[in-house]
């Protein structure tokens, strides 16, 4: 007999992954009757932010661009709230919309089935068919980690950003980072802070801001500006206050793009380091700039310039990658090479077929917030009219129908003892044709 995974039908929106994008969506689902099922991978919610980021990190943007929809951030957290608070925060928000995700449900898989009109999504042995798939996965799912020619020759210790909790753990020693986005910057700092020596590798050009001018910060007067002005209005003013606060930065080894930060940032997805101290460092030696590598000897690396030098331990800044091509089978939305929606915001938030992507917008939590309530808005329109038509369906839909008027009355919290018991139904795949588009004009 040929084994096959036991079905869940959800009968609401699936979400995959519940960092602050997962999280966001359900709870705007939440506040309008619709209820959905969250699949992450770990153990717990935010993983990211609990699991994979050093613990000085504070927020670089002010709190009022961070907050997730329907919940501000508690009066007193500073302007710039620390990752202990944000986490806090993302707890307190799981639980005020009463959001119990799966855990340790690892998408393998996800496919349109245009039969039934259902998504059919493999993970942990299991398959759960849905009729809106929302992808919250997010831009930083998978650490990228170059290969880079005689690496595996290195005896001494590499991580990943992702992998570094403290400078404490290397005091008193010569740290090569690799990469500088605003990982690798504050990583050098953190590590200066902390009697490690560390280099900075720095390859290409690029753009370093201050993180405030004149006490405002630079993302939020970006943001205003640009209600008026074009983008590249707006980054020669940003050039000139970074030129006046910063001055020349291509003094230190940090070359300039061309084209202004915004613009960069939307053309190649690069954010522009908002600077929190380490640009004094650079200036006064504490943190070296030293160029590409070449290839690793077994004590360190030789650089483009062809100079050799020994390191106790690499860190590798070297950014993240979305992992969505890996199990999301469909090539209409998602580019497959970076696993990005094709369109760019504000259009990268609705697919075909009910697939959703939250989170992907290049734009941080801020863009997070402006899709969860579209997307959530959505929905909600297709699910009220759907559900309009329940009273009709009988036979073996009558527990579902039951299940159904319980969920929209709003008890998220009775969702997983329901897909519990779903699981051990084979019998009640009978609505999921019920439940399909053929059924509701
Ligand atoms: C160091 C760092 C600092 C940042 N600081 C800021 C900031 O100050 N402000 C800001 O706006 N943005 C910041 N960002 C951007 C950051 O990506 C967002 O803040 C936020 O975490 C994005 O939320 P998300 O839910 O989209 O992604 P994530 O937080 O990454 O959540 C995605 C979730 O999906 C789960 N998942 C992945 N694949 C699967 C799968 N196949 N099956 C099931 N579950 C899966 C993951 O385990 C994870 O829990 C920062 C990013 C980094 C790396
Ligand atoms: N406090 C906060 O709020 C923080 C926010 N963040 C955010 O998290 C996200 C991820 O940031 P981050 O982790 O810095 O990743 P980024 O993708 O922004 O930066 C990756 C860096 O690694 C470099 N790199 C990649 N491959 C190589 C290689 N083979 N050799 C040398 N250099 C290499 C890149 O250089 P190149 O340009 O040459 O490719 C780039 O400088 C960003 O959105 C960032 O803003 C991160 C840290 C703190
Ligand atoms: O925090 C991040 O990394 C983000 O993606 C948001 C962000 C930070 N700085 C920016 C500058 C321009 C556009 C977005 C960001």
């Amino acid at each position: 007999m040929i084994s096959k995974a036991k079905q869940v039908w959800v009968p609401g929106p699936l979400i995959v992954g519940a960092g602050p994008s997962g999280l966001a969506v359900a709870a705007c689902l939440e506040s309008k009757g619709v209820p959905s099922i969250i699949l992450e991978k770990d153990l717990c919610i935010a993983s990211s932010w609990k699991l994979r980021m050093y613990e000085r990190l504070k927020l670089h943007l002010p709190k009022q661009f961070c907050e997730l929809p329907h919940l501000p951030f508690p009066k007193e957290f500073p302007t710039y709230p620390t990752r202990e608070q944000f986490i806090s925060y993302i707890d307190s928000y799981a639980k005020a919309f009463c959001i119990e995700p799966l855990f340790g449900m690892s998408v393998e898989s996800a496919a349109y089935d245009a039969g039934i009109g259902f998504w059919k999504v493999q993970a942990n042995g299991l398959e759960f068919i849905s009729r809106w798939l929302i992808v919250a996965t997010g831009e930083n799912a998978e650490a990228f980690r170059p290969e880079i020619t005689g690496m595996p020759d290195y005896t001494e210790v590499i991580l990943h950003t992702c992998e570094y909790k403290k400078g404490d753990d290397f005091r008193g020693k010569k740290v090569l980072v690799v990469g500088c986005g605003n990982s690798g910057m504050e990583v050098c700092l953190d590590l200066c802070n902390n009697g490690a020596q560390p280099s900075m590798v720095v390859r290409d050009k690029l753009h370093i801001l201050p993180r405030e001018i004149l006490g405002i910060s630079t993302f939020g007067l970006s943001m205003f500006l640009m209600r008026w002005l074009p983008m590249k209005h707006v980054d020669s003013f940003l050039l000139l206050c970074a030129r006046l606060l910063l001055g020349d930065t291509e003094k230190f080894g940090l070359k300039r793009p061309k084209i202004g930060p915004l613009q960069f940032k939307m053309m190649s997805g690069k954010t522009p380091v908002l600077d929190v101290g380490t640009l004094a460092k650079i200036k006064n030696g504490e943190i070296k700039v030293v160029p590409g590598i070449n290839h690793f000897t077994s004590k360190g690396v030789e650089f483009t310039d062809g100079r050799q030098e020994d390191f106790d331990a690499v860190i590798l800044a070297t950014g993240y990658r979305s992992n969505v091509p890996s199990w999301l089978k469909e090539e209409d939305f998602f580019d497959q090479r970076d696993g990005y929606p094709k369109t760019q915001f504000p259009n990268s938030w609705k697919g075909k077929n009910g697939l959703y992507a939250v989170g992907f917008t290049r734009r941080g939590l801020l863009g997070t917030s402006l899709e969860a309530r579209w997307i959530a808005e959505d929905i909600a329109t297709q699910w009220s009219s759907e559900t309009r038509h329940l009273p009709s369906l009988g036979g073996s839909a009558a527990s579902i129908k039951a299940q159904v008027y319980q969920w929209t009355g709003g008890m998220s919290d009775k969702v997983k003892e329901i897909v519990m018991n779903a699981l051990s139904t084979d019998d009640e795949r009978l609505p999921i044709q019920l439940w399909g588009p053929r059924d509701f004009p």
